[in-house]
């Protein structure tokens, strides 16, 4: 609009157009001229032509009818043609990039006048420049990869490469030293919040495809390289992969073994002479394996399992699997017949590849906690829109019980999670990465359990709240669709739900004192 000169219009202005071939509308303030585009308008003629509508103002219908990113269109803004003398736009003016107004739109500790002993200055300057750059760099990306099925641009990874958003998704640690971080943070005290912080402002894109596609394989198949790899191909993969120039996925699912990692069947022989490892299998649902130039591979050996960098090369083939989110992740089939693999590609040593394997398993699965924690609430925040704007029986859909009821779980669910999460992230804050392991694996299943099962709730109550716009792809209903159609990912990824809760019982019985008795 910036190129284009608006006028100023009175309201008496705006209604002497009000028929076919000559018609106006206000919204919000605005005036458009829509007497071209009705005829291709998608929701039709008749209903623009509607005396109630034709040259009124149509701030309230247009607001029950489309989502405000419909205006935002660069195709509809320039239908505006003017604003509304002496009055301004009320709707959506400040959102972007600032926390939600809504309440529970935001953990409490972005919510004005309220507390939290956890997050400090750096968390919340690193809150602020998270999400002007998801809204105004990734989003955009996200929205078009999400549908296109293409994985993120060259450009939107070399851009957040050169922020260092990419290291800052493994953690802390030793892989951060020197780097300018976003937000100002400084490398030696970025911790697990500042991770947190990271992660929920990407989930908050909503494109559940695209979020694995934003290098989901580097998150989980780079840590057995950054913990486990020797000194040069260490440096070698974290730079290139860091850069945005090349992807890792971890592959270890099978069809033959998923939650179940002792019995995977793809192998890695020792050559005669002892320097290489020849690889021969194949792993299903492999994260960003469609593009991706390495693999952190779980393989058979004589006397266990051992974890292989693998280099994409002869043998190596990998096919896209269709599944209910994008192909913008690249999930995919893979066969490795007859690899040849350096042995000084080996993470971890021989035959303890179980232990690379399972330590990398807690912080996947809390990156998918902090995923879930933020998605659902995302649905809250749609939820409490559409329930107050939505009206049914001449009254507020808010008004109805059965729906303040629906709210209510909703809320509380998504309030438990992320406290529960904050507890966890304080936890790992304060161990070693090795402690962490041993004292952390039950919680993390848990949590992860109850962050999916809830979710899975939110997103039915939410499915029962928008009717039959939840079932579209486009339009009022379309975050709650893309929501109760992908959520089952993260009870699946990382670990089963069912899985969990029994590992987390079972860790719990291992701990008990012997000699206690009711
Ligand atoms: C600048 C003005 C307008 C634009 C650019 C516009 C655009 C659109 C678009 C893109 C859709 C497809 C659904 C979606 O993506 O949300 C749609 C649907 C629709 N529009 Fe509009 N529209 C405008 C004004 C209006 C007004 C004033 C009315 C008043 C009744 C209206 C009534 C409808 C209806 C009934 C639908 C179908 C909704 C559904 O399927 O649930 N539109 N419009």
């Amino acid at each position: 609009m910036a190129s284009k000169e608006l006028k100023q219009f009175s309201r008496e202005d705006v209604a002497s157009h009000n028929k076919q071939g000559d018609l106006w509308v206000i919204i919000d303030s605005k005036v458009y001229d829509l007497s071209k585009f009705a005829a291709l308008h998608p929701g039709g003629l008749a209903v623009l032509l509607d005396p109630e509508v034709a040259g009124k103002d149509a701030t309230e219908i247009f607001y029950s009818l489309h989502r405000h990113e419909v205006l935002l269109k660069p195709g509809y803004t320039r239908l505006q043609i003017g604003s509304i003398k002496e009055q301004s736009p009320r709707i959506n003016v400040d959102i972007a990039g600032k926390p939600s107004k809504v309440p529970y739109a935001e953990p409490t500790w972005l919510t004005e006048g309220y507390y939290s002993p956890y997050y400090k200055e750096s968390h919340r300057n690193l809150h602020k420049a998270m999400r002007e750059l998801t809204e105004t760099l990734i989003y955009p990306d996200a929205q078009a990869a999400e549908e296109n099925g293409k994985r993120p641009s060259q450009d939107v990874l070399d851009r957040t490469a050169a922020l260092n958003l990419h290291p800052m998704r493994m953690g802390p640690g030793k892989h951060l030293k020197g780097l300018e971080l976003i937000g100002g943070v400084k490398p030696e005290e970025y911790d697990y919040f500042h991770e947190l912080v990271v992660t929920q402002e990407l989930t908050r894109i909503g494109t559940r495809g695209y979020a694995d596609g934003f290098l989901g394989g580097m998150v989980i198949g780079l840590p057995p390289v950054l913990n486990f790899a020797q000194p040069a191909v260490r440096e070698k993969v974290t730079k290139e992969v860091f850069s945005g120039k090349k992807f890792i996925c971890l592959a270890i699912s099978e069809a033959f073994a998923g939650s179940d990692v002792a019995g995977l069947r793809c192998t890695a022989t020792r050559t005669e002479d002892g320097k290489h490892f020849i690889i021969n299998g194949t792993k299903k649902w492999i994260t960003n394996a469609t593009f991706a130039d390495y693999f952190t591979v779980g393989c058979k050996t004589e006397h266990g399992l051992t974890v292989f960098l693998v280099e994409r090369g002869p043998g190596v083939e990998t096919t896209p699997i269709k599944t209910s989110y994008s192909p913008a992740a690249g999930t995919a089939y893979v066969t490795f017949d007859n690899v040849k693999v350096p042995a000084e590609n080996m993470l971890g040593p021989e035959d303890g590849g179980l232990f690379v394997i399972l330590s990398n398993f807690n912080h996947e699965r809390w990156v998918m906690c902090c995923g879930s924690a933020r998605s659902q609430r995302l649905i809250v925040e749609e939820c409490l829109k559409w329930v107050n704007q939505r009206k049914v029986f001449g009254k507020p859909l808010v008004s109805q019980p059965v729906i303040r009821n629906k709210l209510a779980g909703m809320i509380a669910r998504v309030e438990s999670v992320q406290s529960w999460l904050e507890n966890v992230t304080h936890q790992m804050c304060n161990m070693t990465y090795k402690e962490q392991s041993q004292k952390l694996a039950g919680q993390i299943g848990f949590l992860k359990m109850y962050c999916t099962q809830t979710a899975q709730e939110t997103a039915r109550d939410a499915t029962q709240i928008f009717g039959g716009r939840a079932i579209t792809r486009t339009g009022m209903g379309r975050v709650i669709e893309h929501y109760h159609r992908t959520v089952p990912f993260d009870s699946l990824l990382g670990g089963a739900e069912d899985v969990l809760g029994d590992l987390g019982v079972r860790q719990a019985i291992k701990q008990m004192p012997k000699n206690v008795r009711l």
